[in-house]
């Protein structure tokens, strides 16, 4: 299969700082690609990096089969960065006609216009817009050149509810199209939901790169919850079980394992009721990783 983007032995410093150490990582078509990292770990610059807005060395990003920022890739990428609107003084119609007059092959301003929920403000300026309001803007400067491959730089910060609902299934609806999407977030919780595979970003390393359930199986901890009228203590030697509390009305199991430790309860499975198994979040095992030092994979 071709590789959307590969980066080869990539480091990065500015003037008084090494921001990226070594980086290696191949993207695949259609692929969606959550890159995660604590502030300053160098998730923009690597961003800035593959799309050629900043200098890198020969050989060590490869984009498209070219080097990054050729003529060949520019057409072929599209970026919403952070707060990224140019102009103010256009309507959001206006500005995503810009966009579309720029590009080769756009798509249709009015379907985007009307897609993306924008129709009761594409008449307003832009420095009227709530800044909710000027994300969905972005986004639909970004995708109305239908790219082959799109980066979004925290998309969805000062989005609402429905917003932010609206621009995943958006997303899932790009995933159909095979385009390939990579995308920085804080909000771990959306990462985990549509990206493929993560990368854990530090200290401009990688922590981990893969799919989300092979984190989550490695760090297979959690809590099993249920109602018995059995004794504690019958749960204690269970299979990775490691504590065992009993509060009023339930048991609350931790576990090393929790699928080990729901297979060693089936032989009571007649006494127990409302199990339930809560699994690590990307968050807490994130957290974990980069607050404490976990082991890279
Ligand atoms: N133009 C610049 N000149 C010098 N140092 C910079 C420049 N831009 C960023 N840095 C530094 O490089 C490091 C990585 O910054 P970067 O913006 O890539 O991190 P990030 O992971 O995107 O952070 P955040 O999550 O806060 O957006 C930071 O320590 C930052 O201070």
């Amino acid at each position: 299969m071709p590789t959307i983007i590969q980066l080869k032995n990539l480091s990065f410093t500015y003037p008084h700082q090494q921001v990226l150490q070594n980086l290696n990582l191949e993207i695949k078509p259609g692929e969606i690609f959550g890159l995660v990292g604590p502030n300053g770990a160098g998730k923009t610059t690597l961003l800035n990096l593959i799309q050629g807005v900043l200098p890198t060395s020969p050989d060590t990003i490869n984009v498209f089969d070219g080097q990054p920022g050729s003529l060949t890739a520019k057409e072929k990428i599209s970026t919403m960065f952070q707060d990224d609107l140019p102009l103010e003084k256009v309507t959001v119609k206006e500005l995503i006609n810009l966009f579309a007059a720029q590009a080769s092959h756009p798509a249709d301003t009015d379907t985007i216009i009307h897609d993306l929920d924008l129709t009761s403000i594409e008449n307003q300026l832009l420095n009227q817009l709530s800044g909710g309001q000027r994300r969905k803007v972005s986004f639909a400067t970004a995708i109305i050149s239908k790219p082959q491959l799109l980066f979004l730089d925290e998309p969805t910060v000062g989005m609402d509810a429905q917003a932010r609902q609206n621009f995943w299934r958006y997303i899932e609806t790009l995933r159909q199209q095979s385009v390939t999407i990579v995308i920085t977030s804080h909000y771990l919780e959306e990462i985990q939901q549509v990206a493929d595979r993560i990368a854990i970003l530090q200290n401009g390393q990688f922590r981990y790169v893969g799919s989300w359930q092979n984190l989550q199986n490695h760090y297979d901890t959690g809590q099993l919850t249920f109602q018995t009228l059995l004794a504690p203590t019958i749960f204690t030697h269970l299979a990775a079980v490691t504590t065992v509390a009993k509060t009023d009305t339930s048991i609350k199991l931790n576990s090393d394992d929790t699928d080990l430790t729901l297979k060693a309860l089936l032989p009571f499975i007649d006494q127990l009721h409302d199990i339930t198994v809560t699994r690590k979040s990307l968050e807490s095992i994130f957290l974990e990783l980069t607050n404490q030092g976990g082991t890279s994979k």
